[in-house]
């Protein structure tokens, strides 16, 4: 079912941790190998320290896991912003992920810079195939932003699948984001989405006219994969009876 609705953030979030770790199954036994991309920012934090709790750690073969993110702050790796800090923090750490696992942005370099290593890595990581990614993790904001796909925004018109540095006045910073083809290979995304502020958001996204210029998340429609929404009955509250049914 492409659309998950939990009384509550917790069971939300579970579904989503079972989700993973059949997705993680699933492509073990199918390449020897789960490559992931996490989301970042605010919600799902609780995700990971569930994914690395004792109910879940030894549900997935984590030597087999291999981490990258979909979008990230040009931060340091150690400020509070950053999504590498936080996914360390509640996951890669506690989980003892070795280093070589982890694909992080080099925040170091220029964003233009940090993007194309990025891009590199990632194509070097899947070459001689595409960059088809097992999972990819998404959350959604308020503006119907998703992975640093904001409104109006250069990178919404990119047609490579890649990695690119948008600047975002409305955060007045620079990001790195996967572009909507790289996150449209996917085998499988999921959308991470909790709270009545994200209602309106996820209704326009799902419901509303189609306008990728306002509301970018509608972008991500995977060409040959599929789409999966987790959402608490907060966020879902705005969805008429027919725009909860079922992609
Ligand atoms: O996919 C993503 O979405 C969020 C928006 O989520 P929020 O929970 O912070 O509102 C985005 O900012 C994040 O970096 C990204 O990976």
């Amino acid at each position: 079912m492409p659309l998950h609705i939990h009384p509550t953030t917790e069971s939300t979030l579970r579904d989503l941790a079972e989700y993973f770790v059949a997705k993680a199954h699933e492509a073990i036994a199918a390449r020897g190998r789960f490559a992931v991309a996490l989301s970042g920012g605010s919600s799902p934090k609780k995700l990971y320290e569930l994914l690395a709790s004792p109910a879940y750690r030894a549900q997935v073969d984590w030597p087999n896991v291999y981490f990258f993110f979909g979008d990230e702050r040009n931060v340091p790796r150690t400020d509070p912003q950053s999504n590498y800090l936080m996914a360390k923090t509640a996951l890669l750490a506690p989980l003892g992920v070795a280093d070589a696992h982890v694909f992080a942005f080099e925040t170091d370099l220029s964003p233009a810079e940090a993007a194309a290593a990025y891009s590199k890595e990632i194509n070097d990581f899947f070459s001689p195939k595409p960059a088809r990614f097992d999972l990819v993790l998404l959350g959604l904001g308020d503006n119907s932003h998703t992975a640093s796909l904001f409104p109006h925004t250069e990178v919404l018109h990119a047609t490579t699948a890649d990695v690119q540095a948008v600047f975002v006045p409305e955060v007045d910073m620079y990001r790195l984001t996967f572009t909507a083809p790289l996150i449209n290979q996917a085998r499988a995304v999921a959308f991470l989405v909790f709270g009545a502020d994200k209602a309106a958001a996820v209704r326009r996204v799902r419901q509303g006219t189609r306008n990728a210029e306002e509301f970018p998340a509608q972008l991500i429609a995977p060409s040959a994969g599929e789409r999966q929404w987790f959402l608490d009955e907060a966020a879902a509250a705005e969805l008429s009876n027919s725009a909860a049914q079922p992609d």
